[in-house]
């Protein structure tokens, strides 16, 4: 048994995390961190764990968590795990980190984007970006595991293939991206109260937003292009759900079949990315509840462009799902090990 701590387990992605990690065949939670409910059975925190956990909720004591596990995931806000991690921490466990602090690798431009200072730079280069269909072979002798934001998996990962073949113009990508409230956290802020987004989509971060240099990090790496896009955020009244409907110019003219093998070779064997049949399109309500990505594309062929559609859940294959899915391949673990779970619709 894998014996895992989460330290934020009482927020919207660690809550995710509990859940699937009840239903892993190999792991168990020996630490509910929380910062408010410390000492609160997590049960009370939430009523679906009634007669499920009777554990109850512990504070964010990385070093003594860490002689504990096997693996750590921080499922917290920026900055805390960057200001907890230390070598001897390490030295016992692995951590999976939830949050941005060891995604990108320019410490300046992270402190610039994110407006805080790194407590821990030393680790920076040594952290996995764990998108895990890209990174799968980083992942599996990796310490510490820099898990992807929820856009920028499902953008990089809708947009991947065309960027590493080098078929599309990279400075002429747009991504338009759609995301519930959950992706906001469940910590209590006005601009998300059930008046404010119910029945209105607003965009935010406009031209500013923290996940583009993430994104144009890794279609960089991707294409070996320096790469600037253009990124606007939405916030839609539902739950869960990131739709990510990206714009780029092909760079030369290509057939339905032609860019239909491009995702292929690059997906055919994925079991969460489900590339769909031509013209239908990816949809939230498909993937709710699952760790799938649904991806798809079109060809405009009066402008030139390839239009190229992603859909996840924010809370699974955006954080939840992908963080277990870097914990069963860093654990040697079939990769979908406990993360088979159907999509539920409605
Ligand atoms: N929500 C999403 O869709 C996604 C979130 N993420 C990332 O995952 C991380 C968590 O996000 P999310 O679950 O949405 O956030 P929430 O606000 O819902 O939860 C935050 C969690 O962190 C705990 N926490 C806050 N401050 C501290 C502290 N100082 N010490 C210890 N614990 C603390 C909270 O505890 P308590 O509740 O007890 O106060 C809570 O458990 C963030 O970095 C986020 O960016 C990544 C991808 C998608
Ligand atoms: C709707 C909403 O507010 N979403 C969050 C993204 C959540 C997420 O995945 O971000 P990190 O993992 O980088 O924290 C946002 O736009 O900041």
């Amino acid at each position: 048994m894998i014996k895992v701590g989460i330290i934020g387990s009482t927020g919207y992605a660690g809550q995710e995390l509990v859940r699937i990690l009840l239903q892993h065949p190999d792991a168990e939670i020996v630490w509910y961190g929380s910062r408010s409910y410390i000492d609160k059975k997590y049960s009370e925190v939430f009523g679906n764990m009634f007669q499920l956990v009777d554990d109850k909720c512990m504070g964010e004591n990385m070093d003594e968590l860490a002689k504990k596990a096997d693996v750590i995931f921080t499922a917290t806000p920026q900055g805390l795990c960057g200001s907890l991690v230390s070598e001897e921490i390490l030295k016992n466990t692995k951590i999976i980190d939830l949050s941005a602090d060891f995604r990108i690798k320019d410490v300046a431009k992270y402190e610039k984007w994110y407006g805080i200072k790194h407590q821990s730079p030393e680790f920076i280069k040594e952290a996995v970006y764990g998108l895990c269909e890209v990174n799968r072979e980083d992942v599996k002798n990796a310490r510490l595991i820099a898990n992807p934001g929820c856009f920028p998996t499902c953008s990089t990962l809708s947009i991947y293939p065309m960027a590493k073949e080098g078929l599309i113009d990279m400075n002429s990508i747009i991504i338009d991206a759609k995301s519930g409230t959950s992706g906001a956290g469940r910590g209590a802020k006005v601009a998300n109260l059930y008046c404010e987004v119910n029945e209105s989509i607003k965009p935010y971060g406009v031209a500013s937003h923290r996940h583009t240099p993430e994104i144009e990090d890794q279609l960089s790496y991707a294409s070996g292009e320096e790469v600037l896009i253009n990124f606007t955020p939405h916030l839609v009244p539902m739950n869960r759900g990131i739709l990510a409907t990206s714009y780029a110019a092909l760079k030369k003219k290509m057939s339905y079949e032609e860019v239909k093998a491009v995702y292929d070779k690059y997906y055919k064997d994925e079991y969460f990315v489900r590339v769909l049949e031509k013209d239908v399109y990816p949809e939230t309500r498909w993937v709710e509840g699952s760790n799938f990505v649904d991806v798809n594309f079109k060809i405009d062929e009066r402008t030139g462009r390839i239009i190229m559609m992603g859909a996840i859940d924010n809370v699974v294959k955006g954080a939840a799902g992908q963080a277990v899915q870097n914990m069963n391949i860093m654990f040697g673990l079939e990769e979908n090990t406990g993360l088979k779970m159907v999509p539920m619709f409605p």
